[in-house]
């Protein structure tokens, strides 16, 4: 049976965009922080950081073909601008987050 509290010999690997950064560490620093309320050791976490979130599906999906880890933490913020970049961004980011999932 599974569980959700007991992270024993579980393996993770957390990709973060860069862009946004003012967030994104925040983000990043509060996922570590949870982790270690989980008694995952440090050792067992992986951090992989990327450009922005249209990056992030390429480096989920290399991860996870890897086989190497229990589950894949993305971290990415997508703020709405003046163009529609904010569009092609997230729905990227989202599409291939999800392809990322179902491929690994
Ligand atoms: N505008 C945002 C971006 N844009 C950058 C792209 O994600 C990508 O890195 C660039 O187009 C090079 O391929 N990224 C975010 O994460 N958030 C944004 O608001
Ligand atoms: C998602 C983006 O690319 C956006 O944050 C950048 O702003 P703009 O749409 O004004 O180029």
């Amino acid at each position: 049976m599974g569980s959700l509290t007991n992270t024993e010999g579980l393996r993770f690997a957390v990709v973060v965009a860069r862009f946004n950064e003012i967030v994104t560490n925040l983000l990043l620093q509060g996922a570590l922080e949870a982790f270690e309320r989980y008694s995952v050791k440090a050792e067992n976490i992986t951090v992989v950081s990327v450009p922005g979130s249209f990056e992030i599906p390429v480096a989920a999906q290399k991860l996870g073909k890897s086989g190497k880890y229990d589950a894949i933490l993305c971290i990415g913020a997508v703020i709405r601008g003046d163009t529609t970049h904010y569009d092609a961004v997230a729905n990227s980011a989202a599409s291939g987050v999800l392809n990322a999932g179902l491929s690994a």
